[in-house]
């Protein structure tokens, strides 16, 4: 029935209120409960599904468009969604996520949209070391950049992917949307701008048109610029995310200031665990061929195309310190390694490749 006055607004809103806060306890409840199921099967490590968790949040942008649906967006559903399992999931397993820091970086944004807010994010200052925080135990989880749509690769990503003993188990994508913070409200005597070179390199054009006398100095992470501009105050602002301005307590004086607005950034997620097959999953695979054989690739790539795997992503990076020029080929492809079908493809590939790893199968970005 829909209200006709505020008073009666207000009732029906309370009472949906105190329907919504029963139900959410009552989720609680349960997810407590699957906690000491997992226990009593032997489950050691800790409770977090990512496929379990991308099946949830399907569901729920599904029943968004059902009979049961409403005015919100997918998105927006999603993220409500994500946030319940988050609370619900603390309560099983407290998790620690180490990401790319300082506090404000786009990587810790990609945390806080994949898991929620409810784990602990623990700043690393370099991809390596977020491997290792995960690999020792320190993290249970980290996220790390793989492909900006502007920028390219990240190298150092794919270089400790090879020899890492973690697995992907899952992938966030983040439009990246760069604005202007400062300590001051205008424009008025800005004399510094500073950022991170691939941000500044995202908004040559707006800085060349609206500031094209400001000194630009790159540092080391965009959570690095706010924290300069908010520590040195007027006279200086810096290009980063809503969440570094704040952290930082920065004015935005200019929003989305990017040149391409569809520009997107691709992380992923690492552990120690193999998620299971969720229904729209991705494997991502890292090969070489055998040298001085001509259409070796072409092999390699062959039992993919033969069986109706989709690649989703081919990615190639030269192998270091090798004399002669050797590639690793990093494959996406949509597929789940414990699928028989998938299963044989990869042992024939690995049967005709120099080199050849699984990285992970993993559930597709869901929001
Ligand atoms: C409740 C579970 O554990 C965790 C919490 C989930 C949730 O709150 O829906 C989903 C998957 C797991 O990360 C489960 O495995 O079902």
């Amino acid at each position: 029935m829909v209200p006709q006055t505020l008073p009666e607004a207000r009732l029906q809103i309370d009472a949906l209120d105190e329907q919504i806060q029963k139900l959410i306890s009552q989720r609680a409840r349960v997810a407590q409960a699957v906690a000491n199921i997992k226990q009593q099967m032997g489950d050691t490590g800790n409770h977090y599904r990512p496929s379990r968790e991308a099946e949830v949040l399907r569901r729920a942008i599904e029943r968004n468009h059902g009979p049961d649906g409403g005015p919100l967006t997918d998105e927006t559903i999603a993220r409500l969604m994500r946030e319940i399992m988050s609370v619900c999931l603390s309560l099983e397993s407290p998790l620690t996520i180490a990401y790319l820091g300082p506090e404000g970086t786009y990587t810790q944004a990609a945390v806080q949209k994949h898991f929620g807010d409810s784990v602990t994010a623990r700043p690393a200052r370099a991809i390596d070391e977020i491997f290792r925080d995960v690999e020792t135990g320190a993290a249970d989880y980290g996220v790390v950049p793989v492909a900006n749509s502007i920028g390219g690769l990240v190298s150092h990503t794919l270089d400790e992917l090879v020899h890492t003993k973690l697995r992907i188990c899952g992938e966030v994508t983040l439009p990246v949307h760069h604005h202007l913070l400062s300590m001051q409200g205008d424009f008025d005597g800005l004399t510094k701008i500073y950022s991170h070179a691939q941000s500044f390199a995202q908004c040559r054009k707006w800085l060349d048109a609206r500031l094209p006398k400001v000194e630009l100095e790159v540092v080391s992470s965009n959570g690095e610029a706010a924290r300069r501009a908010a520590a040195e105050g007027k006279g200086t602002a810096a290009i980063a995310s809503l969440q570094a301005g704040r952290i930082n307590a920065l004015n935005i004086l200019a929003s989305n200031i990017e040149d391409d607005p569809s520009n997107t950034t691709r992380f992923l997620v690492l552990g120690k665990q193999e998620p299971e097959i969720s229904g729209n999953d991705i494997t991502s695979v890292v090969m070489t061929a055998h040298r001085n054989q001509p259409g070796a690739l072409f092999k390699l790539l062959q039992p993919f195309a033969e069986n109706g795997l989709d690649l989703t992503r081919l990615e190639s990076r030269q192998v270091r310190d090798s004399v002669v020029t050797d590639y690793y080929f990093f494959v996406d492809f949509a597929g789940h390694a414990a699928d028989p079908k998938v299963r044989a493809v990869l042992e024939t590939i690995r049967s005709d490749a120099a080199f050849f790893k699984i990285l992970g199968s993993y559930p597709r970005a869901v929001m």
